[in-house]
């Protein structure tokens, strides 16, 4: 059995490199047009930032696993054909803001249409609007008029969180497979067979299949924005949103997990999928259902732009030319993707009420977060002005570890949960900041007693 999977980034890098590990008598290759990112998964620094990640590349890399630009070979080669590449929210046209671009998905259908020889099984893995398979479908076959190949798709969301990917490709709660021919889903089903119990691989009807990772999704972040909502509640009444959390998280039918109030939620998924279930709600005339879910957004922008306002309020209602320390800019730990990061808009907020910004983040780089901040500054139609560009370049300095961070700071906000924050010598870094020393944790990973007690003044999510 040979696979093509097209698209390198996230999703297809880790999720080949874990098949190609577990299946070494597959040959999987794994292509994209952008030559860089090729060339690093080559090399010995990866372009993904994954726990345990290196080790499996390493592992199948030149043995059964080849990272390559060169689509149409790989596609030829093939017996089944996943398509991982990006679906980002549309930016332009109908549907700018909510639905997803399926631009690249369909060049992906048509370029396996044009070069695709004998039998293929293209597999969906990107994140797509139910029904993507209809349009796939139609491209393909309209094509293989000439060249006589024969398609089945197959739709296989997945489920992968960054910073867990490599456990969670490893012991998967489920995989998802949905399809029409029996034939196709048992070969799909038959590779992840050789390391997932065969109860835990769900098939489905396509439809079924392709709504469900937007629904994960959906309710992922629901409880986030559910807990987050409260959290607003407990800093005006005195409740502790970690004790409400563990309190609620204690009835089996709700659960424990994904209930840590933060700063609000981010990474590339959550947003662009609840947008896109929104935007396909209205296509189908189901206003109030695409209200409810669009709310879950509104509460995540509610909860970044009040973080931002509770740093001003507190700070004596200017944070103007103060040094604000942050740490953290990846929109959780242990990844160094930043898409649609908490941070970003925090510090735009914050750069707009003319702080200066001293950015730490142990993984992102400095011209990563200058170009986010910029792009976060642009109107609708993505244009920066050269005031904010200017305003960037002028109050933004990236550092190389947390304490220079906060040296000469008047405050402090953790934006991202690494573990590292946890062991810093608090008493040495409050001797080097502005009195008094505030301490802003938008991740609640901080001990607030033990900071209290140095003299820092601390606020949590959802403390009082
Ligand atoms: N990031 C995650 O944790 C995650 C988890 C589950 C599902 N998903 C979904 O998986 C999909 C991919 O996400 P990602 O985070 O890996 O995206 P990504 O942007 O990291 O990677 C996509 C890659 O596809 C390449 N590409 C685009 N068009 C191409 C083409 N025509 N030919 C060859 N290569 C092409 C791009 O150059 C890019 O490297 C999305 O639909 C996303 O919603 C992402
Ligand atoms: O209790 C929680 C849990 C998460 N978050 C935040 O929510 C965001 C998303 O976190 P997480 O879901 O862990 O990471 P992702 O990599 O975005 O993974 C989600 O999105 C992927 C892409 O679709 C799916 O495959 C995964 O199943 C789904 O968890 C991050 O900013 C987290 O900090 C919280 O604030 N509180």
């Amino acid at each position: 059995m040979k696979i093509c999977c097209i698209g390198a980034g996230y999703v297809g890098g880790p999720t080949m490199a874990m098949i190609a590990k577990q299946c070494p008598e597959i040959e999987v290759h794994v292509v994209d047009l952008n030559r860089e990112r090729i060339a690093a998964w080559n090399s010995d620094s990866l372009p993904i930032y994954e726990p345990g990640l290196a080790q499996v590349v390493e592992e199948a890399l030149g043995r059964n696993l080849k990272f390559t630009t060169d689509v149409d070979a790989a596609i030829m080669k093939a017996d089944m054909i996943f398509i991982a590449v990006n679906t980002p929210t549309k930016t332009f046209g109908v549907g700018a803001g909510r639905a997803a671009n399926l631009e690249f998905v369909e060049k992906c259908a048509r370029r396996i249409a044009e070069v695709a020889q004998g039998h293929k099984i293209v597999v969906e893995k990107s994140t797509l609007p139910v029904r993507t398979a209809e349009a796939v479908k139609r491209i393909l076959s309209a094509a293989n008029v000439d060249n006589g190949a024969t398609f089945d798709v197959l739709s296989n969301p997945e489920f992968l969180a960054e910073g867990t990917a490599i456990d969670d490709l490893l012991n998967p709660d489920r995989v998802l497979i949905g399809g029409e021919s029996e034939a196709a889903i048992k070969a799909l089903a038959d590779v992840y067979a050789k390391w997932v119990p065969r109860k835990q691989i769900l098939t489905t009807n396509l439809w079924s299949s392709e709504l469900s990772k937007l629904t994960a999704n959906a309710f992922l972040a629901q409880r986030v924005s559910s807990i987050n909502a409260i959290s607003a509640l407990c800093e005006a009444t005195e409740a502790d949103v970690d004790e409400v959390a563990r309190a609620i998280g204690m009835d089996s039918r709700i659960g424990p997990k994904f209930l840590n109030a933060s700063v609000g939620f981010g990474g590339s998924c959550f947003q662009k999928d609840i947008l896109n279930l929104v935007y396909l709600c209205e296509h189908f005339g189901l206003r109030e259902v695409a209200a409810y879910w669009e709310q879950v957004v509104l509460m995540n922008d509610f909860q970044k732009r009040r973080f931002a306002e509770r740093i001003c309020r507190t700070m004596f209602s200017t944070v103007s030319d103060k040094k604000i320390g942050i740490w953290g800019f990846a929109f959780k730990k242990d990844t160094n993707d930043t898409r649609e990061s908490a941070a970003i808009y925090v510090c735009r907020d914050l750069l707009r009420e003319r702080a200066r910004l001293s950015i730490y983040d142990p993984q992102v780089p400095e011209a990563k977060i200058r170009a986010d901040l910029i792009a976060s500054m642009g109107n609708l139609s993505g244009t920066v002005s050269d005031i904010d560009r200017k305003l960037v370049e002028t109050n933004v300095t990236v550092v190389r570890d947390g304490y220079e961070a906060a040296k000469d700071a008047h405050a402090i906000a953790v934006l991202t949960e690494w573990d590292e924050f946890k062991e810093y010598d608090f008493k040495k870094i409050i001797g080097t900041m502005k009195a008094p020393a505030f301490l802003f944790d938008g991740r609640n990973v901080l001990d607030r007693t033990m900071l209290n007690k140095l003299g820092f003044e601390t606020f949590g999510i959802g403390k009082s």
